[in-house]
């Protein structure tokens, strides 16, 4: 039983290959800031939209079952996305700090260029209000995952000492909701029933 994850998401392999499926990785080419550039709606159905999109770009080419996923940072109405520098990070997670913000995720799977499930979740992240000296030492030590994590952390990692509450899936944190992708992909006799 195998499946394809149209990702180039070193997060989403590893929960994948951590829960022992079986898989091939075909990242999607999809212009994200086509669509997230000026949107103005609900940003949870977004990243749903998008994870459709990549879904569906690699479906249309590929035989079988492909899973594509998206996620993005909602603060106070506004959408982010992964910053493009450690400095761009670092103003944001000063933002971010001592206040609450989202990660909303979509997940959609495709078979023969045709969407056959899809699901949103959303995770509540309340941000501590950690010091300068925090903050500097943080953003010194946190690598890569300041512009490679939508949110600028690893929450597995040094991120959790970010936050004094989260509510949601952990999973989903990470990038991927294992628990309703597992269930569909036994649905769809792409992981043992
Ligand atoms: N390891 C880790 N990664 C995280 C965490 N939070 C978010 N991420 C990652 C998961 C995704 O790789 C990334 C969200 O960006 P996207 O949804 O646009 O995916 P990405 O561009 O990485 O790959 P893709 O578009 O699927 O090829 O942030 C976390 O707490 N830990």
């Amino acid at each position: 039983m195998s499946f394809i994850l149209a990702s180039g998401s070193a997060s989403r392999r590893a929960i994948l290959e951590n829960a022992g499926l079986d898989f091939e990785i075909d990242p999607a080419d999809v212009d994200e800031d086509a669509l997230k550039t000026g949107y103005s709606g609900d940003i949870g159905a977004l990243a749903v939209r998008l994870g459709e999109e990549k879904a569906l770009a690699v479906s249309r080419r590929r035989e079988g079952l492909v899973l594509g996923a998206d996620q993005v940072l909602e603060f106070e109405g506004r959408l982010f996305d992964k910053a493009r520098s450690a400095e761009e990070a670092e103003a944001r997670l000063r933002e971010l700090r001592g206040r609450t913000h989202w990660l909303k995720g979509g997940v959609a799977a495709a078979v023969g260029g045709e969407i056959v499930w899809r699901h949103e979740s959303a995770c509540r992240m309340v941000m501590r209000d950690f010091s300068d000296a925090f903050l500097a030492d943080y953003v010194a030590r946190a690598g890569d995952m300041l512009t490679s994590s939508v949110g600028g952390y690893a929450y597995e990692g040094l991120g959790a000492q970010l936050f004094s509450e989260v509510e949601g899936d952990y999973f989903a944190v990470l990038g991927l909701p294992l628990l309703p992708v597992l269930g569909m992909l036994r649905d769809h006799g792409a992981a043992p029933a």
